[in-house]
């Protein structure tokens, strides 16, 4: 498992990474979100020991990854995608990472297939596309069978069948009993991936827990309802004591179930044309959570023509 304790990272006098704290379980997939510069990638890079924390502590199974002999055994990564030999070609370069870490050359040829790449695999790298790139990146980190995986951004380039292939390998990894850390800023993805999260802003820990706490904590579902006998209906369930809004033609109700909405309306006689449970999404309560530490954000600007 991971563990940072007080993980902290200043550049000059900016702090990326603010003595967060948080444990990564093995068993399932956790989702690292946060807005642009929330301080992912600098955690991420702590763990790989490609940065060295400020103050505190990132360990995997206990250890620093510097303690590590043969670190590709222990913690695959993929960080950068693009930080690879040009020139080389994919199966050289597996080959030269097997080669460093004491990992048998046959391994290569075995992360090749499972990446899909056993076609190209004598290609120069520098002549592959964004996903070609990222599928190579995956292979490395998959390289030594590690236990621990880590991906930043692993679906970016990718085209929907490598999204989903991603999604497959990430719940593969986890069911073997691997513990799987991944970011990514796709909310409708990382909803399907992942089991737990971890969010961060400007440095600090948010939120820390399943995926089905945090959209049930930060985003409310409500319940939307359609009548030709509108106005009726609001004033019913209103009577009732319950939250009514109007949007676009359509009632939003929360604080009841759609069946006990549909029941007292229906012993009034009145008509209904939809009554749906709308479930909030994993984006709505990102949003909600994140709003406050969103370092860079669009001004909202009227439409060309709208009154000022
Ligand atoms: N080498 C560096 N030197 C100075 N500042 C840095 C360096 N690396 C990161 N930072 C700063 O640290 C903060 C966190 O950056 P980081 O890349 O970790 O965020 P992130 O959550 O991965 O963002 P994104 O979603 O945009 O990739 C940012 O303000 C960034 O500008």
């Amino acid at each position: 498992m991971i563990e940072a304790h007080g993980l902290t990272k200043t550049y000059g006098d900016r702090t990326a990474v603010d003595g967060i704290s948080f444990t990564v379980a093995p068993g399932r997939v956790t989702g690292f979100l946060g807005p642009n510069g929330a301080g992912k990638s600098t955690t991420m890079r702590m763990l790989v020991g490609l940065d060295r924390p400020s103050a505190g502590s990132v360990t995997v199974r206990g250890r620093s990854y510097a303690d590590f002999p043969a670190p590709l055994r222990e913690v695959g990564a993929l960080l950068e995608a693009r930080a690879l030999h040009p020139g080389r070609s994919a199966r050289d370069h597996l080959r030269w990472m097997a080669a460093s870490n004491g990992i048998p050359v046959r391994r290569v040829d075995e992360v090749l297939d499972l990446v899909g790449l056993t076609d190209v695999a004598g290609q120069r790298v520098g002549r592959f596309s964004l996903g070609m790139g990222q599928r190579l990146g995956i292979a490395v980190a998959l390289l030594g069978d590690p236990p621990v995986v880590v991906l930043d951004e692993p679906v970016n380039g990718l085209d929907p069948e490598g999204i989903r292939w991603v999604r497959t390998l990430t719940r593969e990894l986890a069911d073997q009993g691997r513990t799987v850390f991944l970011s990514s800023h796709l909310m409708s993805e990382m909803a399907l991936t992942a089991d737990h999260l971890v969010v961060i802003g400007r440095g600090r820990v948010l939120a820390d827990c399943s995926m089905a706490d945090f959209i049930a904590e930060h985003a409310a579902s409500y319940v939307r309802l359609r009548s030709p006998q509108r106005a009726e209906v609001t004033d019913l369930l209103r009577r009732d004591g319950l939250d009514v809004t109007e949007v676009d033609g359509e009632l939003r109700i929360q604080g009841r179930d759609a069946a006990a909405i549909g029941e007292l309306v229906g012993r009034r006689g009145l008509l209904l044309h939809e009554l749906t449970l709308v479930r909030s999404s994993l984006e709505d309560a990102f949003m909600t959570l994140t709003a406050a530490s969103v370092e860079y954000s669009a001004r909202q600007t009227a439409p060309a023509g709208a009154p000022k």
